[in-house]
């Protein structure tokens, strides 16, 4: 059995199907395969005039469907998969590519033009390999069926239609399903048709993972292939795997992630600065050097900046020049949840502190002071800090992330016990208007300084909401406002201990028994498996601040020496966690 050994070798790795289709997961499951479904959001509208063959189209979309949740999920899901499945079927007759119909009308046109015909059905495969010791390897592969229909009647094509089967099916049809009673012949891979070519699929994991004194006895990529003579078209042998290797001679693809990673934020770093996706999103299908006025920058420079912003993903290819929707969401400056100013202050204070690291290293030191010549006590008391334009980009940052990860925070508790919150620190009220969506009979106080309080102006949603208030303070100094859960939101990391416990200790005293302190905070995964993004945090608040990161048992013995037991952690997935303690 060609898949067996191939199992074996996936034991113990994370596989991910990138697919919302049940075909694919009944496909996958059925041979004891060991994955999650991780549906990819990548929105299948590639040009199809770029693409000089329908596979290729059904190719790059498999690819960009794998990438999309490879991406992201280090990010939301905070765990990296070792192997990514993405694919995409695509129906073609006379040139012309049927994807999914998009209503009754469209399944007719599509369902007529195959009416009689034999036509071909092509399914795009990539595997992403994102952990492989020997280098990171993006195999990608098509096969093509070939199928034809009977003459369908109009009474037959509107029975079929109004089944409903059609409507979530390339070309219109499920060829395992009712749709079967149309077809005449199918010549080549039947579970290709279906969705997933189970067979190729087998033998490129083979070709990947088992060594040829283990293989079994087929061939690939024109050699003599046990693959049906069918399955192949006149032009072209089976295809075999396209491997673009991301390094040679079998570099751990991670240390060659690494040594990149930086050129990459770089490139979103900059590209934000020069406004990009602001300015493809105004003129869809910008040529290079019309963007390249547009952004004040040379053709030269901006060409090879839109074309890493491509390879990263963050824009369709070049000659549509437009934002992908990841870019229109979060990297356009006024989009609402734009991260426009948090990639900003990662730009102008992340990268600059980040420089010294080392120095932090050796040290045990935030490099304030190296970085932008000033020593700083606790951060946000820093006459630095009080400069308006500095202040602004800081509270732009924490407001764009604020929004990004409001809702997460603000819904991973039922606070329904809780009448009044103070959000300690709680900045321009972004958080702060999340929970009291989230919990509608909350109110919610924002406590934070003088400055910051006048500046909220700037950032507050169009409508008011008298569950929101705002009172300026600092939470050191002055008395905290009452209330029966203290909100606070990447506070606790911001401070050194001595400050934590010179916080929480006041937090307890303000507490009577049954009021809570709810933290939000990047949670270290305590097992150390896999460089998450809460290490890389720990250093940025090493860098930033006399801070740190902490584990949920680091949290639960402070919060437990303040007084607050029965501590819950909620792992949302996004930028923050979020953690519930109530007082004793
Ligand atoms: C021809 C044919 C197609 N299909 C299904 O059509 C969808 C194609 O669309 P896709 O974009 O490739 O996949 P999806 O369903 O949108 O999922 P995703 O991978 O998340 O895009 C897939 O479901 C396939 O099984 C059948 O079930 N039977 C058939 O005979």
């Amino acid at each position: 059995m060609v898949l067996i050994p191939v199992i074996s070798k996936l034991n113990g790795k994370r596989v991910v199907l990138a697919s919302a289709s049940p075909r694919r997961l009944e496909i996958l499951t059925n041979i004891g395969l060991q994955f999650e479904v991780v549906p990819s959001w990548f929105k299948e509208t590639l040009d199809k005039t770029l693409f000089k063959a329908p596979y290729e189209y059904a190719v790059e979309t498999a690819k960009q469907k794998a990438l999309e949740v490879a991406q992201r999920m280090p990010l939301k899901h905070l765990k990296t998969p070792d192997i990514v499945i993405g694919a995409d079927t695509v129906v073609t007759v006379d040139g012309v590519i049927l994807e999914k119909p998009i209503d009754k009308q469209d399944a007719y046109q599509m369902l007529s033009r195959l009416s009689g015909k034999e036509h071909s059905v092509f399914t795009g495969v990539a595997i992403l390999l994102c952990n492989e010791r020997e280098g990171e390897l993006t195999v990608d592969f098509y096969e093509e069926t070939k199928v034809k229909f009977a003459e369908l009647s109009e009474e037959m094509l509107w029975e079929y239609i109004n089944s409903g089967e059609p409507m979530d099916k390339a070309g219109g049809y499920g060829i395992q399903a009712l749709g079967g009673m149309l077809v005449e012949y199918v010549h080549g891979d039947f579970l290709n048709v279906v969705g997933f070519p189970l067979n190729h699929f087998c033998k490129q994991l083979s070709a990947i993972y088992i060594k040829p004194s283990e293989s079994p006895t087929h061939k690939i990529k024109g050699e003599d292939s046990a693959v049906s003579a069918a399955s192949r078209t006149s032009e072209q042998d089976m295809v075999g795997p396209s491997y673009t290797k991301s390094n040679n001679e079998g570099l751990p693809h991670n240390i060659v992630d690494l040594l990149d990673g930086f050129k990459a934020s770089k490139t979103l770093f900059t590209a934000c600065r020069l406004k990009v996706f602001d300015v493809l999103r105004a003129s869809e299908g910008l040529r290079v050097k019309v963007a390249a006025e547009r952004i004040g920058a040379s053709v030269t420079g901006t060409e090879r900046l839109l074309d890493a912003a491509v390879s990263l993903g963050l824009l369709h290819k070049l000659g549509q020049g437009e934002n992908t929707e990841h870019a229109s969401q979060f990297l356009v400056t006024d989009s609402p949840l734009s991260l426009h100013g948090y990639i900003l202050h990662c730009n102008n204070v992340v990268w600059p502190l980040f420089t010294h690291l080392e120095s932090a290293v050796r040290e045990g030191t935030n490099q304030q002071e190296r970085a932008f010549g000033k020593k700083t006590g606790y951060l946000f008391q820093d006459g630095y800090f009080k400069k308006d334009e500095v202040e602004m980009q800081f509270l732009n940052a924490m407001h764009s992330t604020a929004k990004v990860t409001g809702r997460a925070v603000a819904t991973a508790f039922d606070l329904s016990g809780f009448k009044t919150a103070c959000d300690v620190g709680g900045c321009t009220g972004a958080m702060a208007y999340e929970f009291i969506i989230a919990h509608p009979g909350l109110s919610v106080i924002v406590f934070d300084l003088p400055t910051v309080i006048e500046m909220r102006s700037h950032f507050l949603p169009g409508e008011q909401n008298d569950s929101v208030s705002f009172v300026a303070g600092d939470f050191f100094k002055d008395d905290l406002p009452k209330a029966d859960l203290y909100i606070l939101a990447r506070i606790l990391h911001d401070c050194s201990d001595e400050k934590v416990d010179e916080l929480l200790s006041k937090l307890s005293k303000a507490c009577t028994t049954g009021c809570a302190v709810l933290l939000a905070e990047t949670v270290l995964d305590e097992a150390k498996t896999r460089a998450s993004r809460a290490y890389m945090q720990s250093l940025n608040m090493l860098v930033q601040t006399e801070g740190r990161e902490r584990s949920s048992a680091q949290y639960k013995q402070l919060l437990e020496s303040h007084g607050f037991s029965r501590m819950r952690v909620c792992h949302t997935g996004n930028f923050l966690d979020a953690i519930l303690a109530y007082k004793q």
